[in-house]
Order: C-alpha cells, then sequence, then structure tokens
C-alpha cells in the first residue's frame, strides 16, 4: 500500500536522513522511499574517487574529499529541484560543514586555511535563500556499541582500520550538533525503536510521525 497517500504527505516533500556513520541511513533511506513511492538521492561510496586514499592519510585527502562531497551534494540538490521534489536523501549537506569538516579541522588534519576556503565556498553554495532546506530531517541515534557492530558487520575495509576513537569522537559530535540544529525540522528515532530487517512493517509508524511532524510545521509556517 502507498503509506504518502494514507497519511497525507505532500507528494512533493523532501525528507532527509541524517545520523553517524553505520547508523542505518541507507536501509532507512530504501525503506521509506518504497513505503512513500519517493526517489532516492544517496552518497556515492563505491565509485568516490578520494574516499579510500582519505580513510588512508587525513591530513593529505582531507579537502579533497570535502570539495569531492559539496559537488556531489549539490548535483543531487539540483536534480531533486528539478524533479519537484518526492526524495528520500541520504546524509544531508549540513553534516558535511557541521561534522566532518569541522572535526578534520579541529583535529589537525585539515589546515585552517583549506577550512576557511571550504566553508566560504559552502556558505556561498549553500546558506542562500537559493537553497531550499529539507521539509523534514530525520535523525537517526543509537549507541556507540550498536553502531560499532554495524559498521563491523557491513565490513568496509577502509572503515575496519581506522581506530574506534575516531568513531567515538564523530558519535559525541554528532549528539551536539542535532542539539544545536535549527536549519528545518526534525524528527528524532532511536534505532531501538524500530527493525526494518525482521519487521518491515515498523516503517508505517515512522510514516505517521512524519506526517504529524510535517503537518505541525505546515501550521506553524501559516
Ligand atoms: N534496523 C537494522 N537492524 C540491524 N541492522 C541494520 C539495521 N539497519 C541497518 N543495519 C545494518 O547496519 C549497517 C549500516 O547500515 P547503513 O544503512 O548502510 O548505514 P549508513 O547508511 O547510516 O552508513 C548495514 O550492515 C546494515 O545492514
Ligand atoms: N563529508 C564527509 N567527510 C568525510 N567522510 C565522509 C563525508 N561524508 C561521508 N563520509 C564517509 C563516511 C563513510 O565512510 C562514507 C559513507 O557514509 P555513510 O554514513 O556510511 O553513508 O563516507
Amino acid at each position: 500500500m502507498n503509506l504518502r497517500t494514507k497519511y497525507d504527505i505532500p507528494a512533493n516533500a523532501v525528507i532527509t536522513i541524517a545520523g553517524t556513520v553505520g547508523v542505518g541511513k541507507s536501509t532507512m533511506t530504501n525503506a521509506l522511499a518504497d513505503a512513500l513511492r519517493f526517489r532516492t538521492s544517496f552518497e556515492k561510496v563505491d565509485t568516490n574517487p578520494y574516499l579510500d586514499k582519505f580513510y588512508a592519510d587525513f591530513e593529505r585527502w582531507s579537502f579533497h574529499l570535502q570539495i569531492y562531497f559539496l559537488a556531489e551534494r549539490f548535483k543531487e540538490q539540483k536534480r531533486i529541484f528539478e524533479y519537484g521534489g518526492g526524495f528520500i536523501q541520504d546524509r544531508s549537506i549540513y553534516e558535511d560543514t557541521g561534522i566532518f569538516a569541522k572535526m578534520h579541522y579541529e583535529k589537525g588534519t585539515m589546515s585552517p586555511v583549506d577550512y576557511e576556503t571550504y566553508k566560504s565556498l559552502f556558505e556561498a553554495m549553500v546558506m542562500t535563500p537559493y537553497f531550499p532546506h529539507p521539509d523534514l530531517l530525520i535523525y537517526l541515534e543509537g549507541s556507540l556499541d550498536d553502531i560499532l557492530e554495524r559498521i563491523k558487520l557491513r565490513g568496509r575495509p577502509m572503515e575496519q582500520q581506522t581506530p574506534i576513537a575516531y568513531w567515538e569522537e564523530m558519535h559525541g559530535r554528532y549528539e551536539n550538533w542535532i542539539n544545536n540544529f535549527n536549519a528545518c525540522p526534525v524528527l528524532r528515532l532511536n534505532i531501538n525503536d524500530y527493525d526494518l530487517f525482521n519487521n518491515p512493517e515498523s516503517i508505517e509508524p515512522i510514516v505517521e510521525k512524519i506526517a504529524t511532524h510535517i503537518k505541525q510545521t505546515q501550521l506553524l509556517k501559516k
């Protein structure tokens, strides 16, 4: 059944899924797109020319990787706009700057000049009235142990070789980031409260929450 019509979710809605590496964004993106009959926008991992190099040498490749992600996400943004919405997006552009670029700069693996260049490009491209914010950002949260388990289970070699301290730092930063995030409405979901693998029907209560959230936001705008 098409849950979008059942719960009266606008056909042009754009919903972005945020959360730390391995938390379950791609799985949620697919499940929601299927339930709502929406298109998907994924970040490209297998064809990313910098990701492996970046994990092997953060200092050397962090700027290149951020520029690559920024360009890719901007192209996706344009595609979403051209279709007139109706998308589930795997990871928001806000995480690139608010989590990744900032973390690498503060940890000394991106130089101050590269960080400034990146930020000014980001602000010129994204923080303008011409860049529509998503209708809803769904934030997936879970314990560090559960997330480490999922990263292990997925088994991307570059992530297996990365010290646990990196994922721990990121996990803490995500918590701070979401508590201060206000660019668009947020729906927080704990990964222990649904199980899309063993219980695919657990998507329906999530769709219901999304509908309520979007309606509340529309009422506030009036
Ligand atoms: N609800 C779930 N229960 C158990 N494992 C899950 C669930 N959702 C995702 N996973 C597993 O966790 C790993 C990371 O999920 P993924 O969706 O790729 O995360 P992300 O896109 O956030 O990096 C994958 O191995 C995936 O199969
Ligand atoms: N902006 C980014 N900077 C550094 N690394 C990033 C960025 N965006 C994504 N990544 C990495 C993290 C993961 O290894 C892969 C895919 O992310 P995932 O959360 O598994 O979808 O890319």
